[in-house]
Parts: C-alpha cells; sequence; structure tokens
C-alpha cells in the first residue's frame, strides 16, 4: 500500500525514508519551515486524520500534541495522512508584559513581546486566553508594525463585562506574563452584531452644561476636521453643520442615555472609509487639543474620550468592509447600470441626461456617468 499525503486538495507520496516536509516541498508545495530540525517549529503543520509517529510531535506542547500538531521536518511515515496549515485559534503565544496603560479611557494600549515568534502584520487580531471559551475571549487588535517595531503593541477595547487580569491591571510590572491567541484577520463578521453602548455618564452631560458646550466644542472640532489634510477628504459632500449635529446627538445619547439619535450604527456609517489606527489617533488628538481649549480637565477629557475609543474596532479596517443590517450584507463597493426614469444631469460633464438613458452609477457614492462620459 503506497503512503499517501493529502494536504490541501494535493496528494503527495513520500519516497523511502523522506520527511513529510521534504516530501512536500519536492512537489512544489509552498509551506513555511526554517531549520528543518525540529528546533524552530516553523513547519508545525495539523494532522487531522492518520497516525503521527512519536518523535514528530517531540518538543511540542501536550496541548498541540493533543490537538494533532506535529512537526513535518521529523516525520517519516509510511501511515497515510490527513494534513493542513496550522489554525491561527490553536496557536497560544506565551507574552511577556513590557506596558500597559490607557485603563481610565476604556482602551488599553499594551506593549508586549512575544516570548516566540509571533508571524503578525498589523491590523490582525489576537485573543487574550483569559480561561473563557475561545469565541468569547477579548479581542486585542496589533496596532504595531512588526517591520519597524521592536515590541509588539496591541489595543484593547473594554466591552461590558469584561474585566482585566492582574497581568494587564494598572499597577502591572513589566515583565508579567500572558498569552494570547492568533493572530486573526480582523474582518466585519468578527465583531458583535448590535455592540451595546457602554454605561452612559449624565454628570459629564452635565458638566457639558446640559450639552451647550459640548455643541461648542464639536463646532471648533470639526472646524479643525475640515482643515486637516488627512480627515477631510473623507468628509467631502458632507457639511460641517450636518456632521457636528450627527455626533452631538451620538454622544448626547451615549452620555444621558436618551434616545436622541437616528443615524446609522457607527460600523455602518464608515463601513467603506479605510481608517487606519494612525488616522483614529490622530483625530483623538484633535479632539483631545479641542476639549483642553474649551477647559475640560484631565478626568473629563478620559470621560469624553472612552466613549470614542469604544467604537475603535466597528472603525479602524484596512480595506472596506460591506454594511451588514441584521442578516444581510450589502456590498455598496462597484458600479451598476441603470436606466433613467427620470432626466437629470451628468454628475462628471453636467449635461443633461435624458430620461430612459441607460447610464453608470456607483453604488455607494450615486454618482452618475452619461453614456458619452461612461465611454459608451
Ligand atoms: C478617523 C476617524 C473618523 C473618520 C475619518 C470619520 C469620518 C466620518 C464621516 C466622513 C462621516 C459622515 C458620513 C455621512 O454623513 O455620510 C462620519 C459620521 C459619523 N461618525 Fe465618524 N469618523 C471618524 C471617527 C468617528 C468616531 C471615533 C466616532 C464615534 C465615537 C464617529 C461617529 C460618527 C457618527 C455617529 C456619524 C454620523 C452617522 C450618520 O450620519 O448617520 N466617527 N464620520
Amino acid at each position: 500500500m503506497t503512503t499517501e499525503i493529502h494536504f490541501e486538495g494535493r496528494c503527495v507520496h513520500p519516497q523511502a525514508g523522506e520527511t513529510v516536509l521534504d516530501a512536500l516541498l519536492r512537489v512544489g508545495i509552498d509551506t513555511p519551515f526554517s531549520c528543518k530540525g525540529g528546533s524552530c517549529h516553523t513547519c508545525m503543520l495539523h494532522c487531522t486524520d492518520g497516525p503521527i509517529p512519536e518523535k514528530a510531535q517531540r518538543g511540542l506542547s501536550e496541548r498541540l500534541r493533543q490537538l494533532g500538531y506535529f512537526l513535518p521536518c521529523r516525520c517519516v511515515t509510511e501511515h497515510s495522512l490527513r494534513i493542513e496549515p496550522r489554525q491561527a485559534k490553536d496557536m497560544v503565544t506565551r507574552c511577556m508584559l513590557v506596558e500597559v496603560d490607557g485603563h481610565a479611557s476604556g482602551s488599553l494600549r499594551i506593549q508586549f513581546e512575544p516570548m516566540t515568534a509571533l508571524d503578525y502584520r498589523m491590523g490582525q487580531s489576537l485573543r487574550l486566553v483569559d480561561g473563557s471559551a475561545p469565541e468569547q475571549e477579548p479581542l486585542l487588535m496589533l496596532t504595531s508594525d512588526p517591520a519597524t517595531s521592536p515590541v509588539a503593541e496591541a489595543r484593547w477595547v473594554l466591552q461590558a463585562g469584561q474585566t482585566v487580569p492582574d497581568s494587564l491591571a494598572p499597577s502591572a510590572e513589566f515583565g508579567l506574563e500572558f498569552e494570547v491567541r492568533g493572530p486573526f484577520n480582523l474582518d466585519y463578521q468578527d465583531l458583535p452584531e448590535q455592540r451595546p453602548a457602554p454605561p452612559a455618564d449624565p454628570a459629564l452631560w452635565q458638566a457639558l452644561e446640559d450639552g451647550r458646550k459640548a455643541r461648542a466644542i464639536l463646532d471648533a472640532f470639526y472646524a479643525k476636521v475640515y482643515a486637516d489634510t488627512l480627515l477631510a477628504p473623507f468628509f467631502a459632500g458632507v457639511t460641517a453643520e450636518r456632521a457636528a449635529s450627527k455626533q452631538y446627538n451620538f454622544l448626547q445619547q451615549l452620555m444621558t442615555g436618551e434616545k436622541v439619535y437616528w443615524g446609522e450604527s457607527p460600523r455602518n456609517t464608515h463601513h467603506w472609509m479605510v481608517i487606519p489606527h494612525s488616522l483614529f489617533d490622530h483625530r483623538q488628538a484633535l479632539m483631545i487639543e479641542t476639549l483642553r481649549e474649551h477647559g475640560l480637565d484631565d478626568g473629563q477629557i478620559a470621560r469624553w474620550t472612552r466613549f470614542e475609543e469604544y467604537f475603535r474596532a466597528d472603525i479602524v479596517k484596512d480595506h472596506e468592509w460591506p454594511k451588514k443590517i441584521g442578516d444581510q450584507i450589502y456590498s455598496t463597493e462597484g458600479f451598476e447600470r441603470e436606466t433613467l426614469l427620470e432626466a437629470t444631469l451628468c454628475d462628471q460633464c453636467g449635461a443633461e441626461v435624458s430620461a430612459g438613458t441607460e447610464v453608470l452609477y456607483h453604488r455607494r457614492t450615486g454618482l452618475i456617468s452619461c453614456p458619452r462620459c461612461a465611454g459608451h
């Protein structure tokens, strides 16, 4: 009986004495590896069916052995196996704390050093291993770029009911250890459908003169936003008055708990906006500057920004997300052709386009191109 190694739709036959890793590489399967001697664990794979030789699991933790992980560089077998790449949910990395702050704002900035290699990209996420079911574990968003920062950095936006472990408490000191799972690609599906609002803070609203000062702050803030070369492009076609009013109602609802905001959820409003952490932080710095100019003290500033930080996970992303309403997902990127029911003006050249004409329109922006501008 020939030995068959099934891997991602391919079937490979190892030669006598050949390791599984060498067999995969021989036929051109691009699987990661480094030392090829069982030391670095870079090539570790997951076996879903078939007996794994004891030698191929030497050096792996009991947990990984039980899950079926093995080192293909140490695996010579005459039995057939079904194998697959490692699964992010099974990867747990022990980390050492460098520094943690932000407890007052509800958005923890955690600087840490993974104790074994953690292969990640900025924008991916980790889960903090805290003893709960893996899908319930707190989400940490990776904000550092491994190419340029010697220590890793992640954000943890605290959700209702989550408690911070001692290893990440305000008093936590350099060197404390904790474990993370992943990394995962953060996508809109990872966010809970309807995120509960953070607890209201009516005393803050009162300190903001029952909203009068909040309105003055927002007017001054959006004046800065519209003059800012990084932020202004997102607001093309939206008046500063609209932006400030919507934000006012949103904050009023968050701070007082009264239902006065009727706009979309932050996730859906910002669904098409590619906003990196650095831009979010830049906006936050402008907001803090404005709050200071209006006489808020550090405590009040932390209480205000806590509400904004809470929505970081709904807003920061490295590619546009579709809209999600209930279970329905709506893609708003791309174009459609539509026959006009009424005459209108072409958004490109300004010429009148008569009813019955087929035009090209962009699903999200709603801008149309007449047949001449659309090139047909
Ligand atoms: C860099 C960060 C951000 C950018 C570039 C941004 C951009 C925008 C833009 C362009 C709009 C107008 C959308 C429209 O009227 O069509 C908007 C609306 C809004 N934003 Fe943001 N935003 C950012 C951060 C935030 C934060 C931190 C919050 C919440 C705490 C927030 C809450 C809202 C709300 C509630 C609206 C109104 C939604 C509606 O019109 O229904 N935004 N944002």
